[in-house]
């Protein structure tokens, strides 16, 4: 069996990294973690369990250290929007996989995570989750290997995108 490098989808809340994670492994036939989802296992409590009781620093710790654990190779990785504010996190990314940013405008995130209560850093008021999206961008830009733009795509076809980046590379 040929192995591929691991492809990390990075990318704000919203943009689709577990959606088009779990259809870009059935296209590759490769192995699924969304970090989030070991997160949650490991601890057997929720995201928003998580935040409420031992707060964002405790999450940050949990999310790395699952990152650490991912195999090196053969995986799709769907990580948490906040990943990339750990340098050590992108050095780890850069070194075992291609990152593929998936670009999505603010006013999309809005529309698809309208009734959304399970993303704390999304519960809070408009113009505090607009300065996350504002400061997050670049660093999503800088990390990013390939970048795919999302707005007006299905995830389907989004995945069907990467594919078509990764078979070129
Ligand atoms: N390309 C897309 N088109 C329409 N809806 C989408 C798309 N990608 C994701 N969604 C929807 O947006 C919500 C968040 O998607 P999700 O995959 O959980 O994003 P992320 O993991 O990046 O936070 C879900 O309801 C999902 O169905
Ligand atoms: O942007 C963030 O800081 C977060 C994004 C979430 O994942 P998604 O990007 O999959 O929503 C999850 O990791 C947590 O709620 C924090
Ligand atoms: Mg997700």
């Amino acid at each position: 069996m040929i192995k591929m490098k691991n492809i990390y989808l990075i990318g704000f809340m919203g943009s689709g990294k577990s959606s088009v994670g779990k259809s870009l492994c059935i296209l590759l036939d490769c192995d699924y973690v969304d970090t989030d989802t070991v997160v949650e296992e490991k601890n057997n409590k929720t995201i928003v369990d998580i935040f409420a009781s031992e707060g964002e620093n405790a999450f940050r710790i949990y999310e790395s250290k699952v990152l650490r654990e991912v195999p090196f190779e053969n995986c799709v990785v769907s990580t948490g929007g906040g990943i990339i504010e750990n340098e050590k996190n992108v050095e780890q990314m850069k070194n075992t996989g291609i990152i593929v940013y998936l670009e999505t405008s603010f006013s999309k995130i809005d529309e698809r995570l309208k009734m959304d209560l399970s993303r704390p850093l999304w519960n809070q008021n408009k113009q505090k989750k607009k300065e996350l999206f504002e400061k997050r961008i670049d660093l999503y830009r800088s990390c990013a290997n390939v970048t795919v733009k999302t707005d007006d795509k299905s995830y389907h076809d989004v995945a069907a995108e990467v594919v078509s980046y990764i078979v070129g590379e």
